[in-house]
């Protein structure tokens, strides 16, 4: 049987916006009340995602979330109508307004912890999304990732889906962007790599002192419970406590894996030489490719500014692997020098795509960052919702849609626009009859 490692993106919602919501997230701060085009957003996700499927992978669409979340508004107290809610919202609460209107959700990689049947025990696809506590603005993501998860991954002969982790900083859960796993065939059994930022249960492990470890080791071990993953097929690291300080919130701004090549940088984890052990001893007889980047040739600063490492390792049908990289990367002249080096170095790895991925990027979120991805074997991937995977068709339909529903620009203060509210209730209405995905958002329930 034929086996792909399927990359979900997420398509990026009308209300995209840059409100510095993620303290932490360097770009998030940085970039905070810039002026926004969600339409340009949309596009710039899109090209990506079309691009990947061109080169002959699987590559499918997650839809965005409903936003503002007027649920949610009203669940804290604000009555009436929705013009009055999010009138009142942005005179008395404008941060929670803010909160309730982010496009968040288009980083895929936030939305699930994935492990493919290859690893689990019942032979099925285990989801379980991610709690995103961490942070006001992504902890009202998961139920609604859940629907849409459910309504593309629809067949409970082979996806298991798994309720998100009960809602406390213990079990804070970022899904697969603190995960990735090491295979020597996407079809065979691997190792599922889970990297977390802090302990909660034990006060006296390192953790980071300036900006927030969004993952604790115990949902780490949660989630691989939930997918019924064997101990010899997992293998759990700390983050270096000093990169998250440095803005690195997540493992996938400092590490990414593909089939046997984990491509790193020098200072990502605790204990690495230990861990890097246990990772080729539970991955078997045949060699793991580690690509390790010394400070001395990439700075934890410019790695952070670049994204070098929140980009996607892919197996093309010729069996090479391409880094699919953002635009940043090559403007970066250490970076771009290293990227020029590493094709050369004899690895996997034998040629750079760069993408613009501006868009998102200036909110923090990478390519890496935009796609789930979903290892599955042909009878699973004929099982997936297939009015969401990419194709001509699709890809047309959709900028179509963008270009109908999406503004060209959208600022901090055109949140509280009631006229916001009826665009993207209109443009997500539209989605889920194009995308077949039944009623997954609350304003359709
Ligand atoms: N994996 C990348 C996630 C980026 C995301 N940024 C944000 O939510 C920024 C939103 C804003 O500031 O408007 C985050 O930090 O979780």
């Amino acid at each position: 049987m034929k086996h792909f490692e399927a990359n979900f993106d997420g398509l990026v919602g009308p209300t995209h916006n840059y409100a510095g919501l993620s303290f932490g997230n360097v770009a998030s701060l940085n970039n905070a009340a810039a002026t926004s085009s969600p339409k340009d957003a949309a596009k710039q996700g899109l090209q990506k995602a079309k691009a990947l499927a061109e080169l002959g992978l699987v590559q499918g669409m997650l839809a965005p979330q409903e936003r503002p979340d007027l649920h949610t508004l009203r669940r804290i107290g604000f009555t009436g109508t929705d013009a009055a809610i999010l009138n009142k919202a942005a005179k008395e609460a404008p941060a929670l307004l803010r909160a309730c209107c982010s496009a968040s959700s288009m980083w895929t990689a936030n939305a699930a912890t994935v492990s493919p049947s290859a690893d689990t025990h019942d032979g099925k696809l285990h989801f379980t999304p991610a709690n995103l506590v961490d942070k006001l603005h992504r902890s009202i993501e998961p139920t609604t990732t859940g629907n849409i998860l459910q309504a593309t991954f629809n067949d409970s002969r082979f996806f298991k889906h798994h309720q998100h982790l009960p809602e406390h900083a213990s079990f804070g859960d970022e899904g697969a962007a603190n995960h990735t796993r090491l295979c020597s065939e996407y079809g065979h059994a691997g190792v599922e790599l889970f990297v977390y930022g802090q302990e909660a249960t034990n006060p006296q492990a390192p953790k980071p002192q300036k900006f927030p470890a969004r993952q604790t080791l115990e949902a780490s071990q949660a989630v691989a419970r939930l997918h019924q993953l064997d101990d010899e097929g997992t293998v759990y690291i700390q983050q270096n406590p000093d990169v998250i300080d440095q803005g690195v919130f997540h493992n996938d701004v400092i590490a990414v894996g593909n089939q046997n090549v984990l491509f790193y940088h020098e200072q990502a984890f605790l204990n690495t030489q230990e861990k890097l052990a246990e990772i080729q001893r539970k991955f078997g007889d045949s060699e793991v490719h580690f690509i390790e980047v010394p400070t001395s040739k990439v700075a934890i600063q410019d790695a952070v500014k670049s994204y070098l490492f929140n980009t996607q390792v892919v197996t093309l049908p010729s069996g090479e692997m391409a880094i699919i990289a953002p635009t940043n990367c090559q403007e970066n002249p250490a970076v771009f020098a290293y990227l020029n080096e590493l094709v050369t170095l004899g690895t996997p790895i034998k040629q750079v795509l760069y993408f613009d991925v501006k868009q998102s990027m200036q909110n923090g979120g990478g390519p890496a960052c935009l796609r789930l991805r979903v290892a599955m074997n042909q009878d699973e991937v004929a099982a997936v919702n297939q009015h969401t995977l990419m194709n001509d068709a699709l890809f047309a339909r959709l900028n179509q849609w963008v270009d109908k529903h999406y503004r060209d620009r959208l600022t901090v203060a055109d949140l509280a626009d009631p006229q916001l509210v009826i665009e993207s209730r209109t443009a997500l209405d539209e989605l889920t009859q194009i995308m077949k995905l039944g009623s997954v958002y609350q304003f359709q329930r």
